[in-house]
């Protein structure tokens, strides 16, 4: 396995989804009044929702993310109960902490997150949700402006983390379909370490023309054997929710899933399948939960983060190999690790 010799940032990007969790710890102490409502007792996550009138995915952002900072465990019957640590902001327990974060509770952010959590997002969004493109509604990426923008954005993580993946993914000549696939720089990659392989970068037009920019500068940095990446690309643009996808021998799916609810990841996880040739491998980079819906934290952060950008959440490995065996596909057993608290997971055709 390779890893590159330099530091890995996830410090930074730690950081910087700390603030979702803050938003999430304020409003279940004081919006959502989680831990008063578990004050007489333990209750299964179906029971604790249903009282705090949470739907699903809020749920699996807010409870994994409590469990990760110590203040809910789950007991022997697998039901949702208040840890030691918990205890201190009840207000049943003297001394407590409430009336100290209390003093944060009016934050705007704290506010919005737990209108956020009882809303399961945003309520209406006139431009439509970051990242993602659904129906005949309004999206970001099919804005010259804010594709570029978002797409710029991601473009220094994909830089970074693409060398990695590229080494991890595994080697052959075949093709590579690179679902919204964004900046391109997983494809391009991939295609420097494949020199006989062939790939196509699928996602919205107006982000495939930032795509473009960002191969030329690829093209032009004097790696060896990168004059050959060009040629071995196709750029597709389409919906990956309706449209006709290309046969392949890999499927990349990088940040996808994550932007999603779970009915369109199932959905997905069948279109992708749909692809491979046999043999054909489907493989997952992103920040996985434990299966264990217990942390870690740096997952349930960024878990917390996505629900406030987009229509989706981290998931648990359990979670995308379940799609992934209802979709005909064998899970493959290793769990990559790469970098910025990211990693890969596979399942094979066959
Ligand atoms: C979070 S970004 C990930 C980009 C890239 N894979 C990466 O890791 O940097 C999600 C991408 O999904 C694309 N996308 C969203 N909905 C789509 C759709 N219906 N069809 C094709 N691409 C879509 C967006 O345009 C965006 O580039």
């Amino acid at each position: 396995m390779f890893i590159s010799s330099q530091p890995d940032p996830a410090p930074i990007t730690r950081q910087l989804r700390a603030m979702f969790g803050s938003r999430l710890l304020l409003a279940a102490i004081h919006h959502l009044n989680v831990f008063e409502t578990l004050g007489n007792g333990p209750l299964s996550l179906a029971e604790l929702s249903d009282r705090l009138c949470l739907a699903e995915r809020p749920a699996m952002v807010l409870f994994p993310a409590l469990c990760a900072m110590e203040l809910l465990d789950y007991d022997q019957q697998g039901r949702l109960q208040i840890t030691d640590l918990g205890h201190y902001v009840t207000q049943s327990q003297t001394p407590n902490l409430t009336g100290y974060t209390g003093l944060e509770k009016d934050d705007p952010g704290a506010v919005e997150m737990a209108q956020f959590l009882r809303n399961d997002g945003p309520l209406a969004s006139p431009q439509g949700i970051s990242f993602v493109k659904e129906g005949d509604g309004p999206s970001p990426m099919d804005d010259t402006e804010l594709a570029r923008k978002f797409t710029l954005g991601l473009a220094g993580r994909a830089q970074l983390l693409s060398p990695i993946v590229a080494a991890n993914l595994p080697k052959r000549t075949g093709h590579l379909l690179d679902v919204a696939g964004g900046s391109g720089f997983y494809t391009y990659e991939w295609l420097l370490a494949n020199p006989t392989s062939t790939a196509t970068l699928f996602d919205r037009q107006a982000v495939l023309a930032v795509a473009a920019e960002l191969l030329d500068q690829f093209a032009a940095s004097g790696r060896p054997g990168v004059a050959s990446v060009r040629s071995r690309v196709t750029f597709q643009p389409g919906d990956m929710l309706t449209d006709d996808l290309p046969q392949t021998d890999l499927l990349l799916a990088a940040s996808l899933f994550h932007d999603w609810p779970t009915s369109t990841c199932r959905q997905l996880a069948h279109r992708f399948a749909a692809t491979l040739r046999p043999g054909g491998e489907i493989w997952v980079h992103d920040t996985f939960l434990n299966d264990t819906l217990d942390g870690p934290l740096a997952a349930t952060d960024y878990s917390a983060q996505l629900f406030w950008v987009t229509k989706g959440r981290c998931y648990s490995r359990a979670e995308y190999q379940s799609w992934f065996a209802e979709a005909g596909l064998t899970p493959l057993p290793d769990a990559i690790p790469t970098k910025l608290d990211y990693g890969l997971i596979g399942a094979r055709n066959g």
